[in-house]
């Protein structure tokens, strides 16, 4: 059976500022998701994590050339396939909460996601399941605190019932609480069948959850590991790299000096 996601040499350049060259942000990225399947995406800042996100779901600033070819269910993405896939069958959870509509009350702003892919609204229950009170439904983005901001988003990113989610930092400034409670709303997203592209900065928080784990360095995948690799000192890791960087971790720093 083919992956749902596939993703073969995927290659993205900007034009670098006051010259004709262009400046390659991805290089040569091949990576495979199955359904069932929940891939961490792991790598330093600036390494292209939210390029890759963007650039699965097309939405890439302007001027981004792109080669290479992302697949969901073995069909080509692109600007004919995208439109009527996005926000139905492929959701994104964005980094930035900035993609809440700031006029609109957030309450809404979940229904008219769940409604677009033709999903029920999750309404107070929604809510409640991430741990905020239903009558946050009521208040503009504005009025929310930051992590309260991203639960909404993972709400409204999951109300849809997609199959593929590419969650860009989920858990970024959450609680641990809250974290686990996006984390495991992304795990139930698995377990029925579809599958994650998991973002994150956090490796130790997202091995529970992750199958694999794709290590990006300088806008390449380095290496993919399984996560079951990433316990005691590495030596289930196949790849220097990931060695190197699950050794540096503060938790394991001891093992650096033996
Ligand atoms: N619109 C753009 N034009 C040119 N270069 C860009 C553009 N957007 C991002 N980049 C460059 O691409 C690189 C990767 O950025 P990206 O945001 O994907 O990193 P990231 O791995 O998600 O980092 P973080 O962990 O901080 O979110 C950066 O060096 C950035 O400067
Ligand atoms: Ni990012």
């Amino acid at each position: 059976m083919s992956a749902l996601l596939s993703i073969r040499d995927l290659s993205v350049r900007f034009a670098s500022p006051g010259s004709t060259a262009m400046d390659a942000v991805l290089r040569h990225l091949s990576l495979d998701l199955d359904r069932g399947e929940i891939v961490a995406l792991v790598g330093a800042s600036g390494a292209g994590k939210s390029l890759l996100a963007h650039a699965i779901l097309g939405l890439l600033p302007p001027g981004a050339v792109v080669c290479g070819e992302v697949r969901f269910e073995g069909q080509a993405l692109g600007p004919d396939t995208l439109p009527t896939l996005r926000g139905r069958r492929i959701a994104l959870l964005p980094q930035s909460v900035t993609h809440l509509d700031p006029l609109m009350p957030v309450g809404r702003q979940v229904a008219l996601a769940a409604r677009r892919a033709g999903a029920p609204d999750p309404g107070a229950d929604g809510f409640r399941r991430f741990g905020l009170d239903p009558a946050v439904r009521r208040a503009h983005p504005h009025e929310l605190s930051g992590g309260m901001a991203r639960r909404v988003l993972a709400l409204a990113s999951l109300a849809g019932a997609p199959d593929l989610v590419v969650a860009d930092e989920p858990t970024d400034h959450l609680d641990p609480d809250s974290a686990a409670v996006v984390l495991a709303a992304l795990a139930e997203v698995a377990r029925r069948g579809g599958a994650v592209l998991l973002v994150t900065h956090d490796l130790p928080a997202a091995l529970p959850f992750a199958h694999r784990v794709a290590l990006m360095r300088g806008s390449r995948i380095e290496a993919v590991e399984p996560a079951a690799g990433f316990l005691g000192a590495g030596e289930g890791i196949a790849s220097a790299y990931g060695r190197k960087l699950w050794q540096a971790l503060p938790q394991n720093g001891f093992l650096t000096d033996a």
